[in-house]
């Protein structure tokens, strides 16, 4: 049986008490995810294969909705920024919400029809993912990028059609700014 709790959630570290589970993604794997594979390379190298984000899960397999948060370092590869891998759901009636706590950044979102779109994160967003665009968070800041998310229990991450093909848009620093360019290694 589930009984009620109230789950502190900070702003500003992510951290999320109590919490079920809970993952570390190190740059290292997310190999192939950067277009620049040499500044991909040299930033594992000389970093000391930096963490890119975290995500602490809240999540009771005996219930339709879960909640977590992802914490996002700041970090550049060949003047991308640090990103999630980025994923449709398996179920294709489950959408997601993402509310900013502290940082900046862009939710790059992208539909089946190939149609793309970004919302800002920033304190007081909450982005609405519908079902069947795969979306992926981008830190664009120089701190940290803290959102909390809630979707379904048995959503389901589908990575591989994002990890096979990518995504039609690449986020990079131009003139100190993100802007969102076509991405060349588009197949
Ligand atoms: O799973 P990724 O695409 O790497 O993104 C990292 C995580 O971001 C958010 O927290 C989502 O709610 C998670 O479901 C997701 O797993
Ligand atoms: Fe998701």
């Amino acid at each position: 049986m589930l009984f009620p709790e109230g789950v502190a959630i900070d702003g500003i570290s992510g951290e999320v008490t109590p919490s079920t589970d809970r993952y570390t993604k190190k740059l290292s794997e997310l190999s192939g995810l950067f277009h620049d594979a040499a500044a991909f390379d040299k930033v594992v190298a000389e970093g000391g294969d930096p963490i890119a984000y975290e995500v602490v899960d809240y999540r009771k397999q005996e219930c339709d909705i879960c909640f977590g948060t992802t914490i996002m370092m700041p970090g550049q590869v060949g003047g991308e920024y640090f990103m999630t891998r980025g994923h449709f759901h398996e179920r294709k009636d489950c959408g997601e919400g993402y509310y900013t706590q502290s940082g900046e950044g862009l939710l790059l979102l992208e539909s089946r029809e190939g149609e793309v779109r970004t919302v800002e994160m920033k304190p007081g967003i909450c982005a609405f993912i519908p079902p069947e665009w795969a979306h992926r968070s981008i830190n664009t800041g120089s701190e940290k990028l803290v959102f909390v998310w809630f979707c379904a229990t048995d959503a389901g991450h589908d990575y591989g059609t994002i990890r096979e093909r990518g995504m039609r848009k690449l986020v990079v620093e131009r003139d100190g700014r993100p802007a969102i360019i076509d991405n060349p290694n588009f197949a």
